[in-house]
């Protein structure tokens, strides 16, 4: 059987910002700077801590009212990620919709927290509006669902092609929103709120 490696604990992940720092030629020691290493490792924790989080826990509480058909939608909800090319912040907004079956509703607010779940990983902006559209739609389950993100990439904004305004809007859709009435109904709750 193959040797696993030992999983890297805390203390590796400091010493590797004091190899960046030097790298950098920044001495580590220097009293200043001496605890940034433990500041960066807590921070780079919270912005992974998505990996241990399971989307479904989100999903467990369902509030069922058959006489419900509409498009749910909640807009302007914030999210910071990291791009997994750079590692760099990716922050801004997504809006989340779906349509429900059979009545199936959601706590609005667990709409946020599907969002908090795949953006506290190493993400493609692509990527994340899909994951969490196919969440909702297969897990609610619901008869469709949409994301539209515009989000600010740092990889983009304050280095490599330094376009500092540059923002970038991806569209996620999955089932019946993906076509017809309600791709459109969707689109327009997006754009307009
Ligand atoms: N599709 C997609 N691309 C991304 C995302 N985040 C960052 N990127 C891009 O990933 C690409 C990586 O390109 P590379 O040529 O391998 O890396 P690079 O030399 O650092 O490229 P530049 O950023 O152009 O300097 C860049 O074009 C980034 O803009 C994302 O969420 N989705
Ligand atoms: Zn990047």
């Amino acid at each position: 059987m193959a040797e696993q490696t030992p999983a890297p604990t805390a203390n590796d992940a400091r010493q590797a910002v004091r190899t960046l720092l030097q790298f950098a030629g920044v001495d580590p020691a220097q009293p200043v700077i001496a605890d940034t290493p433990r500041r960066f490792v807590k921070a780079w924790q919270e912005m992974t801590a998505g990996y241990a989080m399971d989307p479904r826990q989100h999903l467990e509480r369902v509030f069922v009212d058959e006489s419900v058909h509409g498009l749910v939608t909640v807009e302007a909800i914030q999210f910071a990620s990291l791009c997994e090319h750079h590692l760099l912040p990716v922050y801004g907004t997504a809006t989340v919709g779906y349509l429900p079956a059979e009545g199936r509703l959601l706590g609005l607010s667990k709409l946020p927290r599907l969002v908090e779940v795949f953006a506290r990983r190493l993400q493609l902006q692509e990527r994340l509006g899909r994951q969490i559209a196919e969440t909702i739609h297969q897990d609610l389950p619901a008869l469709g669902a949409g994301v539209v993100i515009r989000a600010t990439h740092s990889c983009m904004t304050v280095r490599g092609v330094n376009q500092h305004q540059a923002i970038t809007t991806t569209v996620s859709l999955a089932g019946a929103l993906e076509y017809g009435a309600h791709r459109a109904e969707f689109l327009a709750v997006a754009r307009d709120g």
